[in-house]
């Protein structure tokens, strides 16, 4: 199955079904469809649509899943629309936050914003510490910004995770990035972990301070000014976002592409910057404006959350030596532990 496929089955097919095809619903009740296609489940869900058959629609369901790396991508696939389907609500997945490690501005004291820069040695061993303590929480798939202090944090985090998944980086930028980066071995496929890229995830774009230093931009712009362009949720700094627009691009991201992956059961980590997640988190925990500027997030810390029946609920962050003592491991969380203990003895 190609790479492509790891990155489409993870997806859900969602298909129309007829009007007079009251099968649909009858024979599909009030559930969605589950192929396990080499492997992956892949969720499908009928929906009450006039303008497509039922029939027609599962024998594309069944061409595309039968096929191999032609499989139809069914994000792409004209049947594509979720219905407010009575959805399996006992569902728990688990959702891992954390800032990039030490960045080699942050180190400098510079704004960095959209800029693409490393880490640090000491953000290296950030985020491999930051592994440490998530290691045993699961990890179905990963999303990261386009900037590489994001992306290098979830992968050396990755490297202590005791699943002993490969994280891989997925390319559908075009079709001959996907076509290049097939894998073909199933089993090396169950082996990994699909890794999206997203430059909705990026930093809020600093505007005209990206590259000064913070602390010269406080003598010159005065301490108040540069708190509310650090901090407020609606004062933009010069030619920058403000945090009220990069949620619009971040927050909208995540409810569209990585809400409906929880929703499904996938365990996620996102490994972003301080105010993409700022806004995100401001979303999860429904804070408002006022309380958002007081929220800070530290280099290479986890957050976990475990998504339920369609809500959020903060299960701590490490904040001690020792991460077991930290996380509210929830009773799912602390059988997959204990799996994992059981593979080592
Ligand atoms: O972009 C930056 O400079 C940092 O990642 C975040 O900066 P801030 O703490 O000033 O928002």
């Amino acid at each position: 199955m190609a790479a492509g496929a790891l990155h489409r089955s993870m997806r859900t097919i969602h298909l129309h079904g007829g009007s007079n095809d009251s099968a649909s619903t009858k024979e599909f009740g009030n559930s969605s469809l589950k192929f396990i296609s080499k492997g992956f489940p892949v969720d499908v869900k009928f929906l009450n649509d006039k303008s497509r058959s039922f029939r027609h629609c599962k024998m594309h369901v069944i061409r595309a899943i039968s096929s191999h790396a032609s499989v139809v991508d069914p994000i792409l696939s004209t049947a594509h629309v979720t219905t407010n389907f009575n959805q399996n609500t006992s569902i728990e997945s688990s959702l891992i936050l954390i800032r990039h490690g030490e960045s080699m501005w942050n180190e400098k004291n510079l704004f960095t914003g959209s800029v693409d820069v490393p880490l640090t040695k000491r953000g290296i061993e950030e985020a491999i510490k930051a592994g440490e303590r998530i290691n045993s929480i699961p990890v179905n798939m990963i999303y990261t910004s386009a900037l590489i202090r994001a992306q290098m944090t979830a992968m050396l985090a990755m490297t202590q995770h005791r699943q002993k998944k490969i994280p891989i980086i997925m390319h559908d930028e075009s079709i001959q990035a996907k076509e290049w980066s097939q894998i073909f071995s199933e089993e090396t496929i169950q082996q990994s972990i699909p890794v999206i890229t997203a430059w909705q995830l990026n930093e809020r774009m600093y505007g005209k301070l990206q590259g000064l230093n913070k602390e010269e931009t406080v003598v010159k712009y005065g301490k108040e000014k540069v708190h509310e362009w650090r901090r407020s949720f609606d004062s933009p700094p010069p030619n920058g976002e403000s945090l009220e627009m990069c949620s619009q691009r971040a927050v909208a991201y995540f409810k569209e592409n990585i809400e409906p992956q929880l929703h499904n059961g996938r365990n996620i980590m996102v490994a972003a910057h301080g105010n993409s997640l700022r806004s995100i988190i401001m979303y999860l925990e429904k804070l408002t404006s006022q309380e958002v500027t007081n929220l800070e997030l530290s280099t290479g810390v986890p957050l976990l959350y475990i998504y339920k029946h369609g809500e959020f609920l903060k299960r701590g962050s490490p904040v001690g030596p020792k991460e077991y003592g930290v996380y509210a491991y929830t009773r799912n969380l602390a059988l997959y532990r204990q799996k994992l203990d059981e593979m080592v003895q």
